[in-house]
């Protein structure tokens, strides 16, 4: 289906488009020419873009994609990879995706990855990333960092190896060889693979779906997911909507109308549940 997927306003993006349907934001990496490899000026964007997202109430869902139909994302751009960091034009090195991964994993909303095609290296990593990953047939999966000179031990081997096992992630890792989008999903790393056509379809479906569920219940099952593997700042992130949703209810609002009314808070006439 033809959507008119509108331009968000207020960004001059050189290396992203950033688009609006539904609710639905999609970010895509518009560097068809070099497979959409990543500078850092093009993760700058993408952090700009999910930070919009996260404070824009009306988006509710993510999609990140790659321009074009050869793919998704083939990781940072070699051609700027310098010593410490790839190299923009501050001619400063920087791991700047890493900011986006953690973007993505923190944001309260559900992100879907669109695999258009290859999502390769750093391109993979943001895959693995998001909550769900849809795939077209001609999708291609794979690590290159020990055959060029790179690696992410961080999400990149741990959260993948929470959804593939510990064998599959050493395997795609040590290797470095490439899979198939079914190969793919029969490891647990993509939730539906579908011709290429249905691509856009199929993600848009899958937004609205989740845009019929409670946000909130999302918001609270996407944090308590992060946090079993996050540790002490899974746990400051589920925490941090707990308090949010403390701030909400009248017991704690309490708190706040003594303190300015200087009196003593009466806690006492709400509930206290077993
Ligand atoms: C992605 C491919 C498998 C596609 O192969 P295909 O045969 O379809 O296409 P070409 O190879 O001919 O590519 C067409 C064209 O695009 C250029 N290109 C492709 N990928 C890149 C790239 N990553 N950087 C720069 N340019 C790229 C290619 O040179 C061609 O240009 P021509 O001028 O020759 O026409 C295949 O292209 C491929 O394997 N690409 C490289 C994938 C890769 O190794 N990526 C880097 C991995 S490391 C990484 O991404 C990384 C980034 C980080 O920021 C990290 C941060 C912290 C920790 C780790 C990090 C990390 O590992």
């Amino acid at each position: 289906m033809e959507r008119n997927w509108k331009k968000i306003s207020g960004f001059d993006f050189k290396e992203i488009l950033f688009e609006e349907y539904n609710h639905i934001a999609k970010i895509t990496i518009n560097r068809e020419r070099y497979r959409n490899a990543f500078t850092p000026l093009t993760t700058w964007e993408m952090s700009q873009a999910f930070a919009y997202c996260r404070e824009c109430a009306d988006i509710r869902v993510v999609i990140l994609t790659g321009a074009g139909d050869k793919a998704f994302c083939s990781g940072g751009d070699m051609h700027v990879k310098g010593r410490g960091g790839y190299v923009g034009n501050d001619g400063v090195p920087r791991l700047n995706v890493l900011d986006v991964q953690m973007q993505i994993r923190r944001l309260p909303k559900p992100v879907i990855a669109m695999v258009n095609g290859y999502a390769i290296g750093g391109g993979h990593v943001l895959h693995v990333m998001c909550d769900l990953t849809i795939a077209s047939e001609n999708a291609i999966f794979g690590q290159t960092g020990p055959k060029v000179g790179s690696f992410d031990a961080g999400f990149g081997a741990s959260y993948l190896a929470r959804m593939v096992g510990q064998k599959k992630a050493r395997e795609i890792w040590f290797l470095c060889k490439q899979y198939t989008a079914h190969e793919a999903e029969q490891m647990g790393m993509v939730n539906k693979v579908v011709p290429f056509e249905q691509l856009e379809d199929t993600c848009v479906d899958w937004a609205e779906i989740m845009m019929e569920r409670s946000p909130l219940a999302l918001r609270m099952i996407k944090a308590g997911l992060n946090a079993e593997l996050d540790g002490q700042a899974g746990i400051q992130e589920l925490a941090g909507d707990a308090t949010m949703l403390y701030y909400t209810m009248d017991e704690a609002q309490e708190g706040g109308k003594a303190f300015l009314e200087k009196r003593k808070p009466d806690f006492d006439k709400y509930p206290v549940f077993p």
